[in-house]
């Protein structure tokens, strides 16, 4: 990919114009996705913080569900924060009755598993190669149990809990840097976007 690759983020609910800026200031474009037709357009995809059961809702309502689900298994570059790794789990933990995923990454993931609203915290961890990052946590999963083919990139300390993980072209955090100003989990993303 030679121009810079058009990332849509999915706006049905969650910091969509977080997500847009720390797109762009990692080189890349960023586009709301509402519709099908806007789905097809991008060359990668992220799905913002949140609340999973809300994006689940208005997914089905909106006629996205399946044809997400689809996109990504096709292999679409896609990354998740926090309600969004939720959204990329197989299976999780902690949802409410008859919640769905899109699913993609082999991993348990537990809903507010770091607590309640009040809870939220922020911490320092090391993030994949890009060094140390400044991690939000609102109201947060944690990563539960992990498939064979997923990579584990980051652990929430003290406690050593999983909080990013990738599996192929599927990138997931419990934590959202989109909301600390530093694009360095973004640029992780868009470097992966150039591979595939
Ligand atoms: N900040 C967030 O995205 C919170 C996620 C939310 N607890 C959920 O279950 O979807």
């Amino acid at each position: 990919m030679t121009t810079a690759p058009l990332i849509g983020v999915l706006a049905l609910q969650g910091d969509v114009r977080e997500h847009a800026r720390a797109i762009e200031a990692a080189g890349a474009r960023a586009m709301a996705v509402r519709r099908r037709s806007e789905l097809d357009a991008v060359d990668a995809l992220v799905l913002p913080g949140g609340e999973s059961t809300t994006m689940w809702k208005l997914a089905t309502a909106f006629d996205l569900l399946e044809p997400l689900r689809l996109r990504i298994k096709d292999g679409l570059p896609t990354y998740g924060s926090c309600a969004g790794m939720i959204m990329l789990a197989d299976r999780i933990e902690g949802g409410v009755d008859g919640q769905e995923t899109l699913g993609g990454i082999d991993m348990v993931v537990r809903r507010n598993a770091f607590g309640r609203q009040v809870d939220s915290f922020e911490a320092d961890l090391d993030f994949a190669a890009k060094g140390r990052v400044r991690a939000v946590f609102i109201r947060a999963p944690w990563v539960e149990s992990i498939g064979p083919d997923v990579e584990v990139l980051g652990r929430a300390e003290p406690g050593g809990r999983i909080v990013a993980v990738r599996q192929g072209p599927l990138l997931a955090t419990s934590f959202h840097p989109e909301l600390t100003g530093d694009a360095r989990v973004h640029s992780y993303f868009v470097e992966m976007v150039r591979e595939f």
